[in-house]
């Protein structure tokens, strides 16, 4: 999609990698940092160890250090190699480099045309004239870096307009009865005006025992020319250039729809100096703790804290959301967000390449390399489909002469014009395009789709489990109750629960803290955090136990008064956590969180996209039911720990496709279990942008059905393409074994049919 190739070589390999591309008469560029931020690259887990030494070998040119990467396996490289974007091509790479011992590993993601090369450390020149040799021109990085800006090679457009204006009238002499020699040189100058690189292409992709498009093209030209069809043959070319000219240019749209995020970020950012002035400096050579001043009305260049000033800021960029947050000092700020009218000051925390935005456009790209099951369904079918077609094609030019006695001529033209059919690039383009859409739709939302699969899986979705604390509820419990028991001084049992719960961030415990804020602490020897529980210490050589009722059954004895009290607490809504010494219970502390209005509406429109809902809570199953009651949720069960959790994600996969959002660390098994796990809240988290299936950068939970809407669009868009590609081909061949079919019709078929297709995968864009 961003038409850029990476390569695993090894060390100082990278020029043969660059001149074999060339070879095959592409022009390679290494990627730079927009495509494959560098950070990120170095901050996989895979590339943990190689990261250092990446950058470690000084013959590599720092231009080249953005494109290659050192792994265990050798050098990896993108190569982008423009003129790749059929499959046809990409088996004609593939077949050339696989041959080739240096090579480890290719990588194809046709959409950007990037081809991505494992090869030995020197390599890199062999396998680029390897390249090179097929014709195309493979480009590492240029000096600039910029992928995006590096426009086309501008082919001059008056030999087409020429040749347009020689085939119109070798069409006009036909008719008008003129000689046919004029008609063939009118339609000879047409071809050589604008068909030459077709014909260049064609004859290197022949060579190499492939039929891509160009071949096809020029076998159904030069066989019509030598059939005397001379208007037609010239019809047909010009045709086909000025096709391929709109296909490229409406598949440049959805290219640039990702890296369109990206310049969301200003180039330039306002920095202080050590001697307190301030001057302007490229956004990309901020270094980290810099503070950065930001004008009312300006775009932020990179993520920080802010450190002066107040004022909100319009996060939409991020988390599609257009109401502005209130940010003051300490506040998270992020890249390519708007300020609103205050000026502020900020401590930048994430280099360029590594802000929230660059990740969540880093995802997006890798996202289009996993590929869908629709893709291969389709890379399948088109990879027998071209020579089933030609087979047919040559059948058809020989069978019937040889042994019905029928026309040469006719059934050669008939055989030509299915060659032309012959193309599946409106297939194969059919789906990545579509896929692409998806992704940056759902991405300008603030839905961070981690991969086509799950944009093609999420419309299955039939049940969604829903933790309760920070999910559905704001997961900022207040104190309600307090209640000491008289066994205790009241002073005394409210500075024991103070000391316990300053010690944990758990929601509840903070709740308390919070309410306590007034009184005195004691030091706490062995503290000890019970996941689904509470916590646990001792303080002046007694252990106390702060937590729910499980907890203080553990520890203590409950009597029958206390239970009631809980209860009564609990079918109120309330979490309730009880202070235990190892005998009794010495207090009960009430607290309850406040229902997300955006919660219950999500609920609803999950419900009307008949997905079920269920809550899966560690709190108790009164407070759990009364939570379910507000929100509407189908199904609510209480006192789950982590691997209950677990337990009932599974029982439901086992059912369908399963859903399941989460926001602690309790959840992360069972949210790694389901079908589609999703994190909320995820701007600024790095954890969730890179472990979940599906990233919330914000907290509300309509981006969940959002989401399924989105899915279901682009599945629908995703069948009818496939459906048009395809039957569109077919009344073709029909209509031609039929003899009705001309070769200038097949044109519009093929041509025509890609446009269709990338049109209509680009309608997701405009959703
Ligand atoms: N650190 C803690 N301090 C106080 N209470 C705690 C603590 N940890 C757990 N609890 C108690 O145990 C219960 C279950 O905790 P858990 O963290 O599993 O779920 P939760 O955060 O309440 O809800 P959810 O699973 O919906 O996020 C809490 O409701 C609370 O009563
Ligand atoms: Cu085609």
């Amino acid at each position: 999609m961003q038409r850029v190739l990476t390569v695993t070589h090894s060390p100082q390999a990278l020029e043969p990698v660059l001149q074999a591309v060339r070879s095959l008469g592409f022009d390679p560029e290494l990627a730079d940092k927009v495509t494959r931020p560098a950070g990120i690259s170095c901050s996989g887990s895979k590339a943990e160890s190689a990261c250092g030494s990446c950058c470690a070998p000084a013959a590599v040119t720092s231009g080249e250090l953005q494109a290659q990467q050192l792994t265990a396996d050798g050098v990896r490289t993108s190569i982008r190699i423009r003129q790749m974007d059929c499959p046809v091509e990409e088996g004609m790479i593939r077949k050339k480099l696989d041959g080739m011992s240096a090579v480890k590993e290719l990588d194809f993601n046709l959409m950007q045309r990037v081809l991505t090369v494992v090869h030995a450390p020197g390599t890199l020149e062999p396998v680029l004239a390897a390249i090179r040799s097929l014709g195309f021109e493979p480009e590492l990085s240029d000096s600039s870096g910029r992928h995006a800006a590096t426009e086309e090679k501008k082919n001059p457009w008056w030999p087409l307009a020429l040749a347009g204006v020689a085939a119109a009238a070798a069409e006009a002499m036909h008719w008008t009865g003129m000689p046919e020699w004029l008609e063939a040189v009118l339609a000879l100058a047409a071809v050589g005006a604008c068909g030459l690189s077709t014909y260049k292409k064609g004859w290197i992709a022949l060579r190499n025992g492939n039929l891509n498009i160009n071949a096809l093209m020029s076998i159904a030209v030069t066989g019509a020319l030598a059939l005397g069809q001379w208007p037609e043959a010239a019809m047909v070319m010009v045709l086909f250039t000025i096709a391929e000219l709109i296909e490229a240019k409406s598949l440049d749209r959805a290219r640039n729809a990702i890296g369109s995020l990206m310049t969301l970020t200003p180039e330039t950012a306002t920095i202080q100096q050590p001697d307190g002035s301030w001057t302007v400096a490229d956004a990309r050579s901020v270094p980290l703790d810099s503070v950065v001043r930001v004008k009312p009305g300006e775009r932020i260049a990179l993520d920080g804290r802010v450190v002066r000033g107040r004022t909100s800021i319009n996060q939409a960029p991020i988390t599609g959301e257009s109401l502005p947050i209130e940010k003051g000092e300490g506040d998270p700020v992020f890249a390519g967000t708007v300020n609103g009218s205050g000026g502020f000051e900020y401590r930048v925390t994430a280099a360029a390449g590594n802000t929230t935005l660059a990740r969540i456009i880093h995802a997006v790209e890798e996202a289009q390399g996993a590929k869908a099951s629709s893709q291969r369904f389709v890379d399948r079918f088109a990879q027998v489909y071209t020579p089933v077609v030609f087979a047919i094609a040559v059948a058809v030019a020989i069978l019937p002469p040889l042994m019905a006695g029928e026309s040469w001529h006719e059934w050669v033209y008939k055989a030509l014009v299915m060659l032309v059919i012959a193309c599946p690039c409106a297939l194969v383009i059919s789906t990545p395009v579509t896929i692409v859409s998806g992704l940056t739709a759902a991405a300008r939302r603030g839905i961070l789709i981690k991969g086509g699969i799950y944009l093609e899986e999420g419309r299955k979705l039939k049940w969604l489990a829903l933790d309760k604390t920070g999910t559905l509820t704001h997961g900022k419990p207040v104190q309600t109750d307090v209640i000491i028991y008289t066994w205790v001084a009241e002073d005394e049992g409210r500075r024991l629960a103070a000391s316990l719960a300053g010690y944990s961030d758990h929601p509840v415990s903070q709740a308390v803290t919070a309410a306590l804020e007034g009184s005195q602490r004691y030091d706490v020897e062995r503290f000890e955090a019970l996941p689904g529980r509470g916590v646990r210490g001792v303080i002046n050589d007694r252990t106390y136990s702060l937590g729910n009722l499980r907890l203080a059954e553990e520890t203590s004895s409950c009597p029958e008064t206390v239970r009631a009290t809980l209860r009564e607490l609990e079918s109120a809504g309330k979490t309730v956590i009880l202070l235990c010494d190892s005998h009794q219970v010495l207090g009960l502390f009430a607290v309850a969180d406040t229902v997300k209005e955006s919660s219950r509406e999500a609920v609803s429109q999950l419900h009307g996209l008949d997905v079920r809902t269920l809550m899966l809570t560690g709190d108790n199953s009164s407070t759990a039911q009364a939570i379910a009651v507000q929100v509407g949720i189908d199904e609510a069960r209480g006192n789950q720990l982590p691997e209950d959790k677990l337990r009932a994600i599974e029982t439901l996969t086992a059912q369908g496709t399963t859903g399941m959002v989460g926001d602690g660390i309790n959840d992360a098994p069972a949210l790694a279990r389901a079908d589609i796990g999703f994190a909320m809240g995820a701007m600024g988290t790095d954890t969730a942008i890179e472990t979940a299936d599906v990233a919330l950068m914000d907290d509300d939970l309509r981006k969940i059905p959002a989401f399924v809407r989105l899915s279901k669009q682009t599945y629908s868009i995703l069948v009818q393409n496939i459906v048009m590609a395809i039957g569109i081909k077919a009344i073709f061949l029909a209509l031609t074994i039929a003899g009705m079919g001309t070769m200038w019709m097949a044109v519009f078929a093929d041509v025509g049919a890609s446009l269709l297709v990338v049109a209509n995968g680009l309608r997701l864009l405009r959703k």
